[in-house]
């Protein structure tokens, strides 16, 4: 597991460390393939879905139970970590070729997926994998999208080899999915403060991210005198600062971030006409998140008033919390009793695939830790024992659902 995960890290390698695996690239389908003949050699059927998820199958001898899914996803943050995405993948797959080489043929099937994709990190959408597999995506929701750069979503999907045209628009949408399990990362640092080596998560925290587009008019620096200018990247900045003021404001759970910032046609003796940012707001109760969200776009168009701005916000992406399942939570943390891992629960600040799949079928998640907090970075570390009591965890559990009928009375 440890090697395959090495492996992995080399698709999309950056040279000055870390990784880089965008949706559709070239490096990203170097690991799906990569991915796929591993799956093979571990005695799994795989092979592509219609948008590039990928799926490892041991087929269960009982066809009337529903499958057990489990993965993570494949691509990256830019720039990002090892472990993000890729540990879950590579545990899953590995799990599965152990119970296989170890008991032979399941009662229920289980199956393997590496998501195409989960961040958001290419196109101003996530989920694009769990999201079409659950149905909460659509072909239609790509339409419009496109990458910095001007690639549209259909267009690299379409450069990629996945041509989904006249497949309807939910081309990769399952039905009758038993439940969801998710081995991840901490990327918190909330499991090593506590000593604990196992995470089972209780929920995920909602998650609203926004593009605001802010336009003044571009003017001459040198002639065009303070009070008479409409700069959008001074009105930018003051709407940033504030974000992170009413963040604080309204105190925990409650975050918000601007990642991107973007000033079209910059120039140093150009007074900027036309700024772009993001915004990423999360909290575990949906209706302060969405009431945090309202007062800020309230604020952030005052400051564009005041200022002779407009503003045009485009929301990317609406998450709600979703609370993991209590049986198998029960069932990973009776896992972890029995091979003497310490364990947890703990909510995730971070979004998941899981997150996905909890409105449609059970779903629960186990974390393991991240050295110092780490994550979205090259620096993103886990010890190797960690990813073993992981990857341990997941197997006594895929075990259990598997071949021990126990999911019957659980899901
Ligand atoms: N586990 C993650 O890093 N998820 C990230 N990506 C999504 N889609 O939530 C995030 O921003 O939290
Ligand atoms: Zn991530
Ligand atoms: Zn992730």
């Amino acid at each position: 597991m440890l090697e395959v995960l090495e492996e992995l890290s080399s698709y999309g390698a950056d040279p000055e460390g870390g990784v880089t695996r965008l949706l559709y690239t070239e490096s990203w389908l170097q690991a799906q393939r990569a991915l796929i003949s591993k799956m093979q050699q571990l005695g799994l059927e795989s092979a592509f879905d219609a948008v590039g998820n990928v799926f490892g199958k041991l087929s269960g001898s009982q066809i009337a139970l529903k499958p057990v899914l489990t993965g993570s996803h494949v691509d990256t943050v830019k720039n990002g970590g090892k472990y993000d995405g890729a540990y879950g993948v590579v545990a899953s797959m590995m799990a599965l070729g152990y119970l296989k080489a170890a008991y032979g043929e399941p009662k229920r099937t289980l199956e393997a997926v590496s998501f195409c994709e989960e961040e958001g990190s290419r196109f101003p959408l996530a989920y694009w994998g769990s999201g079409h597999v659950t149905g909460a995506r659509s072909l239609a929701q790509a339409a419009e999208l496109a990458d910095p750069a001007g690639v549209t979503l259909l267009e690299a999907m379409r450069q990629a080899g996945f041509n989904a045209a006249g497949l309807g628009e939910h081309p990769a949408k399952r039905e009758q999915i038993g439940a969801y399990i998710e081995l991840h990362i901490e990327q918190g640092s909330v499991l090593t403060y506590r000593h604990k080596q196992i995470g089972v998560v209780t929920a995920i925290v909602g998650q609203i991210r926004l593009t605001v587009h802010v336009t003044g008019s571009s003017n001459h620096a040198g002639t065009t005198p303070m009070t008479m200018r409409r700069d959008a990247l001074a009105g930018a900045a003051e709407m940033v600062t504030l974000t992170e003021q009413m963040a604080l404001e309204a105190g925990e759970p409650l975050v918000a971030t601007v990642g991107r910032l973007e000033v079209r046609r910059g120039t140093s003796n150009v007074v900027p006409g036309d700024v772009t940012f993001t915004l990423d707001i999360r909290h575990t109760d949906e209706p302060e998140m969405r009431t945090f969200c309202v007062r800020l776009l309230t604020k952030l168009e005052e400051i564009a008033l005041r200022r002779g701005l407009t503003i045009e916000t485009v929301e990317n992406l609406h998450a709600s919390p979703v609370a993991m399942h209590e049986g198998i939570s029960a069932a990973i943390e009776a896992a972890c009793e029995a091979v003497s891992f310490p364990s947890m629960r703990l909510p995730s600040g971070a979004g998941h695939d899981a997150q996905l799949f909890g409105p449609i079928c059970p779903s629960a998640m186990i974390f393991v830790p991240s050295v110092a907090g780490i994550s979205h970075s090259p620096a993103e570390f886990t010890e190797a024992g960690d990813l073993v009591a992981g990857f341990q965890t997941l197997v006594h559990v895929l075990y259990q659902f598997g071949y021990g009928g126990e999911a019957d009375e659980i899901i």
